[in-house]
């Protein structure tokens, strides 16, 4: 029977509530950590080194079983799911560092993406999506991928995760090797990314840049979300500027001095 309510169209996409998580024997690295994505939103995770920040993305991914709490994706709970089920539920995940294959062509990488899509005609609308929303993957479909930019490899990493239609991007450290400039140029990809509608759910070493980026930021700390809110708004948090982001709030005076 077709049901008659219309779906909520802010309903959570991800939610991971009260998660208890680590490796092995060793002592727990989230301690209770709750945190909400939400449809077309970014979600950034920032603390200090060792917070816990990479292995939110892992028990997202199914790659880290919890050993308490739950992981709801759409509505639908899937605690305990294994990678290729958070996959089918809509989550994708970008690892950390650089994960090209560099003697491959850009084709070849983000095909690879959709290796589990068996769908040709899905396929094919989604090399169309990434190559429009990914200019310079279009503009180097059969190049190596090693013959590219750091930032350039780094979005070809991110449309072989849109390969499989995910409705969240779990991105850890986008950033990381990359200079500023580059990084600006890899964070207005994940806003266009947002854009397209996809929500993302963002780990960042460099808590201001993506701070400046997100919708919505969450401070971890002791292996729990320590303060969450509009990223704008955490950003002007002097307390937290001083903790977390290295020193007082930019204000426009103070950057254009
Ligand atoms: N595969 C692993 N095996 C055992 N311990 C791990 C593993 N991965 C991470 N840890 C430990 O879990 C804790 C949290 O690590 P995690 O990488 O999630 O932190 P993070 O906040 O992402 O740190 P950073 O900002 O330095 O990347 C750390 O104490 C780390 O040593």
């Amino acid at each position: 029977m077709a049901s008659d309510r219309t779906p909520d169209p802010a309903a959570p996409l991800l939610e991971l509530t009260d998660i208890e998580a680590g490796y092995g024997r060793a002592a727990l690295v989230l301690r209770g950590l709750t945190v909400t994505v939400r449809p077309s939103e970014i979600v950034c995770l920032v603390g200090p080194n060792g917070a816990g920040k990479s292995t939110v993305l892992k028990v997202a991914s199914g790659m880290l079983t919890p050993r308490s709490g739950s992981i709801r994706v759409g509505g639908v709970d899937v605690t305990r799911h294994g990678p290729q089920d958070m996959i089918r539920a809509g989550l994708s995940h970008v690892l950390q560092g650089h994960s090209v294959f560099k003697e491959m062509t850009v084709a070849e990488n983000v095909g690879l993406g959709a290796y589990t899509v068996k769908d040709k005609a899905l396929v094919a609308e989604r090399t169309d999506f990434v190559k429009t929303l990914f200019p310079v993957v279009a503009d180097r479909w059969g190049d190596l991928a090693g013959a590219l930019s750091g930032g350039q490899q780094k979005q070809v990493e991110f449309a072989r995760s849109l390969m499989v239609s995910p409705q969240v991007v779990l991105l850890d450290e986008p950033s990381m090797g990359l200079d500023p400039k580059t990084t600006g140029k890899v964070f207005e990809q994940v806003v266009r990314m947002r854009d397209a509608g996809i929500a993302c759910l963002l780990v960042e070493q460099n808590a201001r840049r993506a701070l400046e980026t997100a919708d919505t930021g969450c401070v971890l700390d002791l292996g729990r979300v320590h303060i969450s809110g509009p990223a704008s708004e955490l950003l002007a948090d002097p307390q937290l500027a001083e903790l977390y982001l290295g020193g007082r709030p930019h204000t426009k005076e103070a950057t254009a001095s």
